[in-house]
């Protein structure tokens, strides 16, 4: 692999046609890449020398330690980077889209239950508003980084830039342990981060929603702290409430919907029958557990499930509606009579048709790819592959749902959530689902078509069709104060 670049080279975008769906939103080529590049940009030195780094041929992604191939805002930056490069895109527009616009770092004290205090660190950041409001989920987790939520807050860019939906992109995180804090130390501690946060959050500038380890009670205290500080009640702050507080009906199990829905897409595609299908996934949370359930009811056999501390499998596909009534008694997934107890990192390497990683980033390294017998890889994590792993898939034939496609389903609700909470008006559960069906596979077909066209692999497709959009309104806007 040492001299290539990440994908083979593709025929000029500027001669292909325009595929995106919103005559508004889709553009072709020569309006958002065309333009003459920028000699003056403020930090040139420093950011013109990385993009001719990314660029250059000797940056080859053979050359990245395990440590580059697994930061996740290397991995962002190397698929962004790559679709820029096919975009031709105009170098300033390059420096503006590389980076961050907003990096927030916040230390928040908090009243422990036992008297002490403790100091967490958070972080927002924003990646982009040039296409509306920023958007994106929170996460807590003992191993939150900047690094992993700028490349976390990029790919949310680019989600909404994919399925078109009025949004830029940011993301949060707070370096804690949820599972060992109390109930009392989450709320004062999310609530703390709130107002650390406030003049930056806004239904018209930022509004975040669940990731890993937050959930609807979490973004219930988001809400609630914001609008005691603008002295009223503003439910679309956050999306991913309790339907009772202007949540969504859908919203809890959209993730996993959408990820089912791009999963049916790629069935067709490849003449593949459901009802044939072994499916195993890795993460039984919000995604995993709503993933593995949707595909269950539309007759997927889901032959296993990969936890953190164990898997578990069954060649006959296990009863997801009861695997998830064990779970909710017994709080763990292992003891279930169906299924036979299973290495959770053997469970990945199992043939099966379907993986889909539902979990965390960095779980398909050069470590594991080739070893994978999956036929199809349905991201519904965010970051679960690295640039490595991408060529590694790519040579085996592995057809690949990337996650700014695969699992959209979660901000596309949340959309739909902003939009009914601003209009005071709720949709049936039938109505979001059957507008979200739509967009998933709507956003699909783009992403297939224009891969098809560019002669590039799904991600990078993706990427290209994301970035084009975004660039387009980032231009349109224009750079003056
Ligand atoms: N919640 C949402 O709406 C969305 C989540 N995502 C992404 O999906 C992924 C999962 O998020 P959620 O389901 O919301 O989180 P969650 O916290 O509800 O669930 C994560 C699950 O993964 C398990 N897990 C953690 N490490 C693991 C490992 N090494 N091996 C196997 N299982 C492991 C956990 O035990 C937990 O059951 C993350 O990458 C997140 O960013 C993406 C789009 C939307
Ligand atoms: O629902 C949202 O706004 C964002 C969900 C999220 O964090 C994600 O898609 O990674």
């Amino acid at each position: 692999m040492a001299g290539e670049t990440l994908i083979p080279e593709g025929p000029a975008l500027a001669a292909m046609p325009t595929l995106g769906r919103n005559p508004q939103h889709s553009h072709d080529n020569a309006a958002a890449g065309n333009a003459s590049a920028s000699q003056n940009g403020d930090h040139a030195e420093t950011k013109e020398d990385r993009m001719k780094q990314a660029t250059d041929n000797s940056n080859s992604i053979a050359t990245l330690t395990l440590e580059q191939e697994t930061n996740p805002w290397e991995a962002q930056s190397l698929r962004f980077d790559e679709a820029a490069r096919r975009l031709n895109l105009d170098a300033g527009i390059w420096k503006v889209l590389r980076y961050p616009s907003r990096e927030i770092i916040v230390h928040i004290p908090v009243g422990m239950d036992d008297g002490s205090i403790e100091v967490f660190t958070g972080y927002r950041v924003q990646h982009s508003s040039s296409r509306g409001p920023c958007k994106g989920g929170i996460r807590y987790a003992p191993d939150v980084s900047l690094d992993e939520v700028r490349a976390l807050a990029s790919w949310m860019t680019w989600k909404c830039a994919v399925v078109n939906i009025p949004f830029g992109g940011a993301k949060g995180g707070v370096i804690c342990d949820p599972k060992k804090m109390s109930q009392g130390e989450l709320e004062r501690m999310t609530r703390r981060y709130t107002a650390e946060l406030i003049e930056f959050l806004g239904p018209e500038k930022d509004v975040p929603a669940p990731d890993m380890g937050t959930d609807e009670q979490t973004m219930a205290w988001i809400m609630d702290t914001y609008s005691m500080h603008m002295r009223q009640t503003m439910t679309s702050v956050v999306t991913g409430k309790p339907v009772s507080l202007g949540g969504s009906r859908g919203r809890k199990e959209a993730t996993g919907r959408g990820v089912s829905v791009v999963t049916d897409e790629a069935m067709k595609h490849l003449n593949m029958r459901p009802e044939d299908t072994k499916v195993v996934v890795q993460g039984f949370g919000n995604v995993g557990s709503n993933t593995a359930h949707f595909l269950w009811k539309k007759g997927y056999k889901v032959v296993g499930i990969a936890e953190w501390d164990g898997g578990l499998y069954n060649a006959n596909g296990l009863d997801i509606s009861e695997l998830l009534e064990y779970r909710a008694k017994n709080g763990t997934i292992h003891g279930f009579k169906e299924g036979e107890a299973y290495d959770k990192d053997e469970l990945l390497l199992s043939a099966v048709d379907v993986l889909i990683p539902a979990a965390t980033e960095n779980v398909i390294t050069s470590r594991n790819a080739a070893k994978l017998r999956c036929r199809v890889l349905v991201e519904g994590a965010n970051g679960p592959t690295t640039p490595i792993a991408d060529e590694i898939l790519a040579d085996k034939g592995v057809f690949v749902i990337p996650d700014i496609l695969a699992n959209t389903g979660g901000v596309t609700t949340s959309y739909f959530e902003w939009v009914q909470d601003r209009m005071g008006y709720f949709w049936t559960e039938k109505e979001v689902n059957e507008r979200l069906d739509r967009i998933m596979t709507d956003s699909f077909q783009d992403v297939l078509q224009y891969s098809i066209a560019h002669g590039v692999n799904n991600r990078i497709a993706a990427y290209m069709l994301a970035v084009d959009r975004v660039a387009y309104t980032t231009k349109q806007r224009g750079f003056y104060a």
